[in-house]
């Protein structure tokens, strides 16, 4: 490969988030003295006859379009759609240099120590990752594989989920099982969701210079959503473990099961290993106890009593796991709402706080509801805080170092 590009002002990073249930773009540029600004953000979405790409930036033109789907191999229908993206960036970018992609990818397992530049290797390894999340890691495989056949002299760079927590103690990490096969098998806690709790902990610290050492849980409740346990910008919990499916309550996902039920569906009703991920990964968590929606805008809105459950299942979920993270942390100083819900559900907050009262949490109502960044009450021995996520920012502050 040749010597990697450095970021120069004007030059720009395009930034791309794939979730469950979204993929979130934005285009960073750099200015003078190296600081990354962000000029558009958007969406890339399934539409009827291919993908629509949206984005969004003080005075750029938009894109807001369909891009249908190529023909051939399912695997290249989304290339014309990334290349509108990518010719769109490139018109965007102040200097008319796109130094780079970077891109959320969930898993890193034991491979990445940090975020790092996806050359063929790299790829390769973030490939083998796929059996660790079957579900997820297509999501970001399929964006860089498709620029790296429409572009392949674009620098891409990846910042893994699974990072932020490789603080977290090895006895916190350690399932209970025979040690030679977990340590065979890589059975072991691996976390997720670490871009934005990277992002929440370095704003923390911005925000509140001295504050490092509060004992603080971080909720990311979003399609997926989990709990860090955070202590001096760093993971010592979090609730999710060897897969996503571990922990919160989630838009489909189960959370925490007794694998005992696992065992019952493949004994008694002959599911098969595919059927069983169909249901805990996309049939479960909200939609599966509501049976109405995955959408906790809808579950609040609804009065069937299904609907209601659901919200209080959600609700329970956090609430217990939050008295595990408060362990791991020998108590609770700061308590933290980001990701969709976190950050525009003062119903769900309010009722958090309502069932750990016990621990110390109180929210204020005006505050709450406004979304106030401080919704506790003065004096309150837990300060509750809402603060908006913003993966795509890390995305770019790496792949600018990385780049470099
Ligand atoms: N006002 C809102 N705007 C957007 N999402 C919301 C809002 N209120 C609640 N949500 C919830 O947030 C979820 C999406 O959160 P988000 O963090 O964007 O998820 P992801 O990144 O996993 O796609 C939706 O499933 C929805 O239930
Ligand atoms: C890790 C994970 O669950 O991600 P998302 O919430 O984007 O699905
Ligand atoms: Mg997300």
């Amino acid at each position: 490969m040749s010597a990697p590009p450095v970021l120069g002002p004007g030059d720009a990073v395009l930034c791309l988030n794939a979730g469950s249930s979204s993929l979130k773009l934005a285009l960073f540029a750099a200015a003078e003295g190296g600081s990354l600004v962000p000029l558009a953000r958007g969406r890339m979405k399934p539409a009827e006859k291919g993908l629509h790409l949206a984005m969004n930036g003080e005075g750029l033109a938009p894109l807001d379009e369909t891009v249908a789907a190529g023909s051939g191999d399912d695997d290249r229908a989304g290339d014309p759609a990334h290349a509108r993206l990518l010719d769109w960036a490139a018109a965007s970018t102040p200097s008319g240099r796109l130094a780079g992609i970077g891109h959320r990818v969930v898993h890193g397992g034991s491979h990445f120590a940090g975020p790092a530049v996806l050359d063929g290797a790299a790829i390769a390894a973030v490939e083998a990752l796929t059996p660790l999340a079957p579900l997820h890691q297509p999501l970001a495989l399929g964006p860089i594989q498709a620029v790296a056949r429409l572009r392949p002299e674009l620098a891409q760079t990846a910042s893994f989920d699974t990072v932020f927590h490789r603080s977290i103690a090895p006895v916190l990490r350690r399932y209970a099982l025979p040690r030679d096969l977990a340590d065979r098998e890589g059975l072991t806690k691996f976390g997720f969701h670490g871009v934005s709790y990277d992002f929440v902990a370095g704003e923390l610290a911005r925000r509140d210079p001295d504050g490092g050492g509060k004992r603080t849980v971080v909720a990311h409740l979003g399609s997926g959503a989990s709990l860090c346990a955070i202590r001096h910008g760093a993971s010592v919990d979090t609730t999710m473990g060897f897969s996503v499916l571990d922990g919160l309550v989630m838009a489909t996902r189960c959370g925490s099961l007794d694998p005992g039920v696992v065992l019952h569906l493949f004994k008694r009703t002959g599911m098969t290993p595919e059927a069983v991920e169909d249901l805990l990964y996309h049939r479960s968590g909200l939609l599966g106890v509501s049976g109405l929606s995955r959408d906790m805008r809808e579950l609040l809105a609804g009065e069937s009593a299904a609907a209601c459950e659901a919200v209080e299942l959600f609700v329970v979920a956090i609430a217990r796991e939050t008295a595990a993270m408060a362990a791991a942390l020998g108590g609770i100083d700061r308590f933290v709402f980001t990701g969709g819900i976190g950050e525009n559900q003062p119903e769900v907050r309010a009722r958090v706080a309502e069932r750990l009262a016990w621990l110390g949490l109180a929210v204020e109502e005006r505050a709450n509801r406004s979304g106030a960044a401080r919704i506790s009450p003065d004096g309150a021995p837990v300060e509750v805080l809402t603060l908006a996520t913003d993966e795509e920012s890390v995305i770019a502050r790496d792949a600018a170092r990385l780049l470099a």
